[in-house]
């Protein structure tokens, strides 16, 4: 991963040179204190030793009952779904990859419906083993499997923490079972089971997703000048120290559009606490070059952009035309055309004086993927230590998960209240 901050000095909010180089004193302090949590695999900072944890062979022995699938549809949702999710958007395969990571019926009905379950492998995956959404999901499927006359309990492999529902399930009915990383949270949990069990069964290189990762991990380092994933999260803190609330998040790549909602729970969830934090805007290029650059360029100075793109892609020709004003663009290729309008918006966003920052890897492949997560993650906790954060914990999602299980009737919780009075003035 290459990371060319060029482009985030002398804009709006205002970054010097000089403030960064008075902050990579800090970065230093902050890199210290990563180093000596990975030396004990501390939590959440275990996370970042995963290059060297992940059992590779470990999981393709566990999926192997499962290399005769044509689909592997994985229930759960958060960082238990978005990092297998954005391996498997990222790279073709012949086994098609599903996601239940939602309780919408419509939509759950409709994928249960398109998929032949008796060759169909079922990956429930949930740390906790409680989270309301991934245990009713799993009911439903369960339910659909057994309608189809499958045994579910041939086609169902379950990735849990060591204790909790699933594992009791796993246990009960002698699943193949997965474990959670210890003290690795969800969306730190890409490159482990939890990322690659998917991967594995879908026919990837998890080595060589885990090689990438390495070699960012090799690259942390006690200055910002010296690791693309701290000149990342430095940068990107003291943006938000000067007032870059908003980072819009913009892969000019098809296949890295699941990657930026992966990006969008690290970084929300990660960060946002005390009152501080940075909301990850998720955004694709060309596309929102039509729709959200308007903001970028002429809104509020808020904001950074993040432009992330390969700097190598298959391509495909655009034919030679005589059509009236478009010769131009005959000849060219679609790639041409992508990297010419990469290269315009970050140029553009420049001239608006748009603080933007540039993610480069060499391709959408394993290693590349495992470069950018990895390095989106020690980037995170760069950012973390340097504001002084809880990086690893998410206390205020539990508010609303106590108040629907109240209205669930799973027990009395005084936020199940605060919903039934709700002050309501609707129009219609
Ligand atoms: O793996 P679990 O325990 O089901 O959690 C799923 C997701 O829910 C959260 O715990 C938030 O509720 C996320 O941090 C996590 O990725």
């Amino acid at each position: 991963m290459r990371t060319d901050i060029g482009n985030a000095l002398g804009g709006e909010p205002a970054l010097t040179r000089d403030a960064l180089d008075e902050l990579d004193a800090d970065v230093a302090a902050a890199h210290e204190r990563i180093a000596a949590g990975m030396a004990d695999d501390e939590f959440g900072y275990a996370a970042l030793n995963l290059p060297e944890t992940a059992d590779p062979d470990r999981i393709r022995t566990a999926v192997a009952p499962f290399a005769d699938s044509a689909a592997v549809l994985t229930v759960g949702i958060g960082g238990s779904a978005l990092g297998a999710a954005t391996l498997a958007n990222a790279l073709e395969s012949d086994v098609d990859a599903y996601f239940l990571d939602n309780v919408d019926p419509e939509h759950t009905s409709r994928l249960l419906d398109g998929l032949d379950l008796s060759r169909t492998a079922v990956n429930v995956v949930s740390n906790s083993g409680t989270t309301a959404e991934t245990l009713s999901n799993f009911l439903v499927v369960r339910e659909a499997m057994d309608s189809a006359g499958v045994n579910w309990t041939e086609r169902t492999f379950v990735t849990t923490g060591p204790e909790g529902n699933l594992r009791n399930l796993a246990e009960k009915h002698d699943l193949p079972a997965l474990d959670v990383p210890a003290g690795v949270p969800g969306r730190f949990s890409v490159l482990s089971t939890v990322g690659l069990a998917v991967a594995a069964i879908q026919g990837h290189d998890v080595d060589a997703v885990l090689a990438g990762a390495a070699d960012e991990r090799e690259r942390l380092a006690g200055s910002l000048y010296d690791s693309p994933a701290y000149a990342y999260g430095a940068t990107t803190y003291a943006l938000a120290e000067r007032g870059a609330v908003t980072n819009a998040f913009m892969p000019y790549a098809e296949s890295l559009e699941t990657f930026a909602e992966w990006f969008a729970q690290l970084w929300a969830e990660s960060l946002g606490k005390d009152g501080q934090g940075q909301t990850p805007a998720r955004a694709l290029g060309a596309t929102d070059q039509h729709s959200q650059l308007q903001l970028y360029r002429a809104g509020p100075r808020d904001k950074l952009v993040t432009l992330v793109r390969p700097t190598e892609r298959a391509d495909r020709d655009v034919p030679e035309t005589d059509l009236e004003g478009l010769s131009y663009l005959g000849g060219q290729s679609l790639g041409t055309l992508l990297d010419a309008e990469f290269e315009a918006t970050e140029a553009s966003l420049t001239a608006a004086d748009c603080p933007n920052v540039r993610l480069e890897i060499d391709r959408v492949d394993e290693r590349g993927l495992g470069e950018l997560l990895f390095g989106m993650e020690a980037a995170c906790v760069c950012y973390g230590e340097l504001a002084d954060l809880s990086t690893f914990t998410q206390p205020a999602v539990e508010w609303g998960k106590r108040a629907a299980r109240g209205l669930l009737g799973g027990g009395e919780f005084e936020e199940a209240e605060a919903v039934r009075g709700k002050d309501r003035l609707v129009v219609e």
